[in-house]
């Protein structure tokens, strides 16, 4: 157990410094061998709706559901892309160190969030397998991570 008070969201800084956070992550990734050619169709709106996702996960405003297709969306955002262990494990790298840029220098947080990104990668790479179209059922609501983790 953490025993701290307030969401991830508000301990991260916001929507803010999720924005910042995406920001970082993204050139990142568009200047990396390894991940460019998975996002050969990267738009930059792209951005703001990682960062709009991450808000709602983290126990901030639920506006991925409410406006952009929720955790089923999201899901299907995946199809398709057979996303292998290297481009995950590259992924997670990039993040890692866009959280060490962006996120307020507290050990616990950064942890509990990279967790979350090590847990969703998986189930992104897992789902990409899958093919455009796929029927992914019913998913259930978006996931909320918090000091606990997956709640
Ligand atoms: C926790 C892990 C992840 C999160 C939270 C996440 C989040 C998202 C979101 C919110 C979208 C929809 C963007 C939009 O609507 O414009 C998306 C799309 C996408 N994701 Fe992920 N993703 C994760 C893991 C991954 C991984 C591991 C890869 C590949 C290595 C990946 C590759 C992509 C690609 C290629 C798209 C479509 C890009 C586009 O054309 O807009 N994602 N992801």
């Amino acid at each position: 157990m953490t025993e701290r008070a307030g969401t991830l969201y508000e301990a991260v800084g916001g929507i803010d410094a999720l924005r910042r956070l995406s920001n970082t992550f993204y050139e990142g990734v568009l200047g990396d061998p390894v991940l460019a050619p998975v996002f050969e169709s990267f738009t930059r709106t792209h951005i703001d709706h990682v960062a709009v996702w991450l808000a709602e996960v983290f126990g901030g405003p639920a506006r991925f559901t409410a406006e952009l297709g929720g955790h089923q969306g999201l899901l299907r955002s995946h199809l398709g892309l057979s996303i292998t262990e290297e481009q995950r494990t590259r992924w997670m790298e990039l993040m890692a160190d866009a959280v060490g840029k962006e996120l307020p220098d507290d050990e616990t947080l950064r942890t509990r969030v990279l967790e979350y990104f090590d847990w969703g990668t998986r189930i992104a790479r897992d789902v990409s397998a899958d093919p455009v179209g796929q029927d992914l059922g019913e998913p259930g609501p978006t996931p909320r991570w918090g000091w606990d983790g997956l709640a």
